[in-house]
Order: C-alpha cells, then sequence, then structure tokens
C-alpha cells in the first residue's frame, strides 16, 4: 500500500469509531476480562443509568444481563447482527472484537444499531414467527411427554394385577429406582408411565428410551446430550440427551437388559453422582432423574453371567415389580378385552361393538406369548373384518394365529399327497415367526426372544422360509 493509501486506512479506522458511535443509538467498550471501560451517554440512558461510574468495570453482564459480548471477547469472533432482549424491550446490536497491534484480543465493542427491532421488520418478522413456531413445538413436546395414563388405565381387577397396583402406588410415593420385569407386552411401559403419573414428579416430563431400539454407538449421545462443536454437520449445535430432558421428571429405560456393559457403567456413575458428561465436552452437568427400568431379561442370570453389572442391578432393583403374563390372569379377559374393545373402536373412529361370552372363552384358551399388545392386535383386526355388532369366536378364529396343521384327509380329497413332516414344520414355523415379529410390532430381537432363538437364528430363519 502507498504511504498515502496507509495514511488515509488509519485515518478511516480512527474516525470509524466516531461516526459509528454518532449513528447507532448506543456503544459499550469491554476490556479482555469482559469488564465494562466506557459507555456512551446514550446507551447509559437507554439502559436507564444515571451515573455513568456505576457502570466502569463492572462485567458486562451486570450492566446488560443478555450482552454475548464476553462471548466475543473470548472466541476473537463477531456477531454482526443479533437481537438482545432487555426487560420489555429488544435491541438490535452489532458486536466486534477488538485487536491489539498482535493481533491479540484486547477487548470487544458493541454498538446498538436501533433500540427498536421495528427497523428491521421483515427480517424480525421472521425470526418471531420461527420463534412462536419453536414455543409452539416445544409446548407440545412437554405436554406428550407427560403421560397419559393414570392407574386406571392399567386394567386388571384379579388378585395379581390389584397387588401389582398397590405395589406401584406406593413406588409412586418415593423417589426410589423403580425395576419392573415382565415378559414383553405385559404393560411395563404404562405402569411406568401411571407411578409417574401419580409421584411428586408428575408436572415434569416423562422420557422414555427403548434400549433395543437404538444402535449402540448413538446410546450415549441419546443418553447424555452432544456438546455443540463434538460433531460437523447438522449436530454442530449440539443436542441435549434424555437425562436432561427428563430433569425434574422421570426417565424410562426401556429393555435395560439390552445395555452394552461400557455403557452400565457410565450409567451406574451418573446415578451415583447424579452428574454426567455430553459427549465431546469437559464439562459436568446435573439433572434431578427419577430412573424406571424394565426388562424382559433374567436379569439375575444375566448378573450371574457377568453379562449385566451386579452394582446396576443392585442401584435399580430398589422397588421391584413385576408385571404378570396375561395367561395367568385369565380372570381379567373379559374386563381387558372390553377395555380394549372400546379403546380401538373409538380410535378407528366406529361405532363400539359388544364382544360375546363364546370369544372371551375362545380369548381364554390362547396362550398369548405377546400378551395384552397382542391381544389388542388380534381384537383390532377381529374388529376391522366383521361389520356385526357382537365380536364373537368364529370371527377371532380368522385372525388368530393356529399352529393348526392341515389334516391328511383334506390333501387326500384335493388329490395332493399330505405335506410331508418338513413343510409341515416350516408352516408351522412360519405362523409362529409371524405372529411373534407381529405381537413385537415388527421388533426383531424381542419376536426372537419371545420365540427363545437368538436373533441370528430369527433371521436365518426368515430368509430360508421366504418370509
Ligand atoms: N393392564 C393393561 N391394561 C390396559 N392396557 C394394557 C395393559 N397392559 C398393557 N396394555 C397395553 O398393551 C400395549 C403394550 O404395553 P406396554 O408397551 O406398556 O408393554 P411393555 O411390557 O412395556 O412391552 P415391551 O416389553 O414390549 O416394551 C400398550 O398398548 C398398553 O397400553
Amino acid at each position: 500500500m502507498t504511504s498515502r493509501g496507509e495514511t488515509l486506512r488509519q485515518l478511516a479506522s480512527q474516525s470509524l469509531l466516531s461516526h459509528f458511535a454518532d449513528l447507532c443509538d448506543g456503544t459499550v467498550i469491554v476490556d479482555a476480562d469482559a469488564n465494562v471501560v466506557w459507555m456512551s451517554d446514550r446507551y447509559l440512558g437507554r439502559l436507564g443509568i444515571d451515573v455513568p461510574a456505576a457502570a466502569i468495570g463492572r462485567p458486562i453482564e451486570e450492566v446488560i444481563p443478555n450482552s454475548l459480548m464476553r462471548q466475543v471477547v473470548e472466541s476473537g469472533r463477531p456477531i454482526m447482527v443479533d437481537i438482545m432482549d432487555f426487560g420489555d424491550d429488544a435491541f438490535v446490536v452489532t458486536r466486534l472484537p477488538l485487536r491489539d497491534a498482535g493481533g491479540k484480543v484486547v477487548g470487544a465493542v458493541g454498538f446498538m444499531l436501533y433500540d427498536d427491532p421495528r427497523h428491521l421488520t421483515p427480517v424480525v418478522a421472521r425470526f418471531q414467527r420461527l420463534r412462536a413456531d419453536l414455543a409452539e413445538a416445544e409446548r407440545k413436546l412437554v405436554a406428550e411427554r407427560r403421560t397419559r395414563y393414570s392407574f386406571t388405565s392399567f386394567v386388571g381387577l384379579g388378585p395379581a394385577c390389584a397387588e401389582l397396583k398397590q405395589a406401584a402406588r406406593r413406588a409412586a410415593r418415593t423417589s426410589a429406582s423403580v425395576l419392573i420385569l415382565g415378559e414383553t407386552g405385559t404393560g411395563k411401559e404404562l405402569l411406568a408411565q401411571s407411578i409417574h403419573a401419580a409421584s411428586p414428579r408428575a408436572a415434569g416430563a416423562f422420557v422414555a428410551v427403548n434400549i433395543a431400539a437404538v444402535p449402540e454407538t448413538l446410546l450415549e449421545a441419546e443418553f447424555f446430550g452432544v456438546a455443540p462443536g463434538a460433531y460437523t454437520g447438522a449436530d454442530r449445535r449440539g443436542r441435549e440427551g434424555k437425562f436432561k430432558l427428563a430433569d425434574g421428571g422421570t426417565l424410562f429405560l426401556d429393555e435395560i437388559g439390552d445395555m452394552s456393559l461400557a455403557l452400565q457403567a457410565k450409567l451406574l456413575r451418573t446415578l451415583q453422582e447424579r452428574e454426567f458428561e455430553p459427549v465431546g465436552s469437559n464439562r459436568l452437568e446435573t439433572a434431578d432423574v427419577r430412573v424406571i427400568a424394565a426388562t424382559s431379561r433374567d436379569l439375575e442370570k444375566m448378573v450371574a453371567e457377568g453379562a449385566f453389572r451386579a452394582d446396576l442391578y443392585y442401584r435399580l432393583n430398589v422397588i421391584r415389580l413385576e408385571t404378570p403374563p396375561l395367561r395367568a390372569r385369565t380372570e381379567d379377559m373379559p374386563l381387558l378385552a372390553e377395555y380394549l374393545v372400546e379403546q380401538i373402536c373409538r380410535r378407528q373412529g366406529i361405532a363400539v361393538r359388544g364382544i360375546g361370552a363364546d370369544a372371551i372363552a375362545r380369548l381364554r384358551r390362547h396362550g398369548w406369548p405377546g400378551n395384552v399388545r397382542e391381544l389388542s392386535n388380534v381384537l383390532e383386526r377381529a374388529l376391522l373384518m366383521t361389520d356385526s355388532d357382537l365380536l364373537e369366536a368364529a370371527d377371532l378364529d380368522r385372525v388368530m394365529p393356529s399352529v393348526a396343521v392341515e389334516p391328511a384327509w383334506r390333501a387326500a380329497a384335493e388329490g395332493r399327497a399330505p405335506a410331508g413332516l418338513a413343510e409341515t414344520v416350516a408352516q408351522a414355523e412360519r405362523r409362529a415367526i409371524h405372529a411373534a415379529i407381529e405381537a413385537c410390532h415388527g421388533n426383531k430381537a424381542k419376536a426372537a426372544r419371545m420365540l427363545g432363538i437368538s436373533r441370528a437364528a430369527l433371521y436365518e430363519k426368515i430368509a430360508v422360509l421366504g418370509l
């Protein structure tokens, strides 16, 4: 640059501050510690400060609570345009770092461009619309996280259910950890929601994590959240984990038996210390969370085999509840079937039907490996296939899985050879696998467990049987 050019550049930078300060509704300068060193009279007046000395030397946040000047000083990066709330007002501001000749950040200057964001009407309108949308989405999320269930939604009057509900009510009065054991579809999550809804934490969130449904590599982030900048791309801003979301409420850990030993150690530490570290952060965060864990696995056996940490098991097993399988409480069948039929009809928008005595008897005879979920699926399919006012046994027969084998006389009557043993077994396997997958809503890990085979064996059978 020529010497004349350099002179002009210096002149420009010297006069820029005063020009800008004249144009703006206020100017503030802070030092490298984000303490106020100077503030224009207009800014002081806008903030309602009569004595300038009252602001000088104080941390910027004590003078302007929502200021981000400290962030600018610490990061060395400007914030070109921002809307800053101040009481009932909102200011349009810009913040720039100040560097010495060596490029070191020595402070920052902030300009209040306008003391009324109406000057930015088009931008602000859009911003406010987005903010309103966000507030609405957050409100819906909180409403959704509140449970919709109470103990009355857990249907059952027989002794097994009555005892369970009484124990669950007692559990609701405390903040102790609860472990719910029971087969798939027996209402473990429903019970957990009811406990939350009857507990002193009912106003807080009920946050559920299905450990079997989240890939192992993502679980830590799902639990503890991600610090801003830990990842590139969509997650750059960071994300809150379920522990933080459940702060003041209840965290439901479904399928706890599917958690890896490494994550079990982290979970135990969090439960003991009530502190956790988001992924990519070295700052500890706290959350006040009540944990309810559930599993359909034999946790005690897993502890004995070294697949589940004993210390975590004892920590979770403070109050233990067991949801009985449906086949062990057939006395509840009439009440439960009627309740589910009514619920399904309302959801499907069809007139509420009755259920006949022969249909109830048919339901009582079935083994229900998928428990109440399977019962609900069977009733829903039967209801959708009939128009009559009363659900009969024949309506159920049409949709209930049975492992009936084709009688040899039928094949003979049709001039075919009866199916061989291999085909007969394959047919039975096909039906059983189909029923299990359906009862588990397509969750193959769960279906494999219900069938008593490994997940790998289930995939192999699906391929071999052409399902
Ligand atoms: N006692 C009950 N009364 C009314 N509905 C029930 C009852 N038990 C279960 N259900 C219903 O059955 C379905 C499955 O229940 P839920 O998800 O709570 O079972 P779960 O034991 O947590 O299953 P999984 O182990 O597969 O996660 C839900 O629709 C639930 O509302």
